[in-house]
């Protein structure tokens, strides 16, 4: 992993922000690639997506709508100790989304003066459940379960089909995660394409899909690759989207007392997502870098993905960050925003309430990603490239939308009446006033006696 040497530098915001490591193919390369297949979905829609499926999954779905059958069919075949595991994340994740409901409440602010607060959830939301290089059943709970906590009327997955089936239905244990959440709308779309066909909707194109194969959905979520994160920017606007989940990051803050066997561990562990996966240690001490590299030497060509590993540590996105002291690697993991952050340090607790940025923070040698991954009860979709800086993981608050309700009476509005025909006529929008005013007085055109009026209708 290439060295970045902060010890010394006192650098600025900026500086420290430019300083952190990040790919060269960021979303804005990828549009040039993703944008077409979105336009080419919007005006063909489900040829376009079998075409898709041909070109970049290497297999042409014969049913892009999964049959309810296929999924029952998965569950029963599925090996028991998976089941157990998937079941396990699932409770957990359960008990957590459960715990994550927002509470309506209200504030009274004088007599019949009243606002709630409504928290709604989202009608309709498709669901990305990742598939090209590794196969993601644990996407399918952490999307799913607060989908469902939230009250979600209607939700549709999608994930790629897969290439080994010959009707190009998506991997078994995705289908049988589905079965066993009650999730019976699932797509054999991958990629940019399942992105647009959420946006958009798509029309059938074979009699098996229907006239209508997927209807738009109002928010998006869900984790994928540089193609479907960026896909998933493009459409935001037209429609919502959780965050900006691409590929996998883990940022370790680690002082002298860490442990480097576990700390190359960890790198590895996220790196064998992607080529461009990012893994990067914040440390204070040269010894524990040493150590650190010499232990990747002798693990990353040993491990199962060796190559795709060897790509992601050696990429521009990768480093081991030098720093003068703790407080310096605690600023650089704030910059670098990571999605996922370890404190491996003498004093884990002191650190935790000092990180202003992360996806989610692992505490302690006991806490690493992978429980997050699978079933902590945490969920594992998370913001990535910095945008951890301003963005939040997936939650059951990620599923609702708060709604302020005025309820107001006669009394309340008089209070006020005189005070908002102020306000307005100040922002020059007198008939703001105007339709306040006429509640409680006969004519609010006559300016000229207008205080007179207010005075004798109470409102002063
Ligand atoms: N941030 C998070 O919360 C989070 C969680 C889990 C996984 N991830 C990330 O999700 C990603 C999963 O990636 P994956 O590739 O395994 O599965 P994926 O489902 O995200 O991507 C596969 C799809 O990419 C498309 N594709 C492949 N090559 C293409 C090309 N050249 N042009 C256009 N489209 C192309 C294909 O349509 C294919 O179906 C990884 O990067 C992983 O790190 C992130
Ligand atoms: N680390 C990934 C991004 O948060 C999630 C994942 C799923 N399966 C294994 N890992
Ligand atoms: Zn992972």
């Amino acid at each position: 992993m290439r060295i970045i040497d902060l010890r010394g530098k006192n650098l600025s915001r900026a500086e420290l922000l430019a300083a952190m490591p990040r790919a060269e193919m960021g979303t804005s390369e990828a549009t040039d690639l993703v944008r077409p297949i979105l336009e080419d979905v919007k005006a063909r829609g489900a040829a376009a997506l079998r075409d898709f499926g041909e070109k970049f999954d290497g297999v042409r779905p014969t049913n892009l709508r999964v049959p309810v059958e296929a999924m029952k069919n998965a569950l029963e075949t599925l090996d028991p100790e998976v089941r157990a595991a998937i079941e396990e994340s699932v409770h957990r994740a359960r008990a957590v989304a459960k715990s994550q409901v927002p509470h309506d409440f209200h504030t009274d602010l004088a007599d019949g003066a009243r606002v709630a607060e409504r928290w709604i959830p989202i009608q309709r939301v498709g669901l990305y459940v990742p598939g090209g290089k590794a196969v993601y059943p644990s996407s399918v709970i952490m999307n799913t379960v607060p989908a469902q906590a939230a009250g979600v009327e209607s939700l549709a997955i999608a994930t790629p089909p897969s290439k080994g089936d010959p009707d190009g239905l998506p991997n078994k244990t995705i289908l049988a995660t589905c079965a066993i959440l009650g999730v019976e709308e699932v797509y054999a779309v991958g990629g940019a394409q399942a992105i647009a066909m959420f946006a958009y909707g798509a029309k059938g194109s074979e009699p098996q899909d229907g006239e209508i194969l997927c209807d738009p959905v109002d928010k998006i979520t869900g984790p994928g690759n540089i193609f479907v994160a960026t896909a998933k920017s493009l459409v935001s606007g037209f429609v919502g989207i959780d965050a900006v989940a691409g590929p996998t990051e883990i940022g370790i803050i680690a002082d002298k007392t860490a442990n480097p066997s576990l700390l190359a561990a960890d790198l590895i562990g996220q790196a064998e997502h992607d080529e461009l996966a990012g893994s990067v240690l914040f440390t204070d001490s040269t010894d524990i870098a040493e150590k650190v590299q010499e232990n990747l030497n002798y693990r990353v060509p040993r491990t199962e993905h060796a190559e795709r590993v060897h790509t992601s540590l050696s990429g521009t996105q990768s480093a081991i960050v030098l720093t003068d002291d703790l407080d310096q690697s605690i600023d650089a993991a704030n910059a670098y925003a990571a999605e996922h952050l370890e404190i491996q340090t003498a004093d884990a607790d002191a650190v935790v309430p000092r990180i202003k940025n992360a996806g989610a923070i692992f505490r302690g040698p006991y806490s690493p990603v992978p429980l997050g991954d699978y079933m902590s009860g945490s969920n594992h979709v998370l913001p990535t490239g910095g945008t951890a800086r301003f963005a939040a993981g997936l939650g059951v608050h990620t599923f609702m939308k708060p709604v302020e309700v005025i309820e107001y009476d006669e009394q309340g509005l008089k209070a006020i009446a005189a005070r908002i025909n102020a306000f307005a006529v100040s922002e020059d929008l007198p008939a703001h006033g105007e339709c306040v005013l006429s509640r409680f007085i006969d004519d609010p055109y006559d300016k000229a006696t207008i205080v007179e009026q207010e005075k004798k209708a109470g409102l002063r």
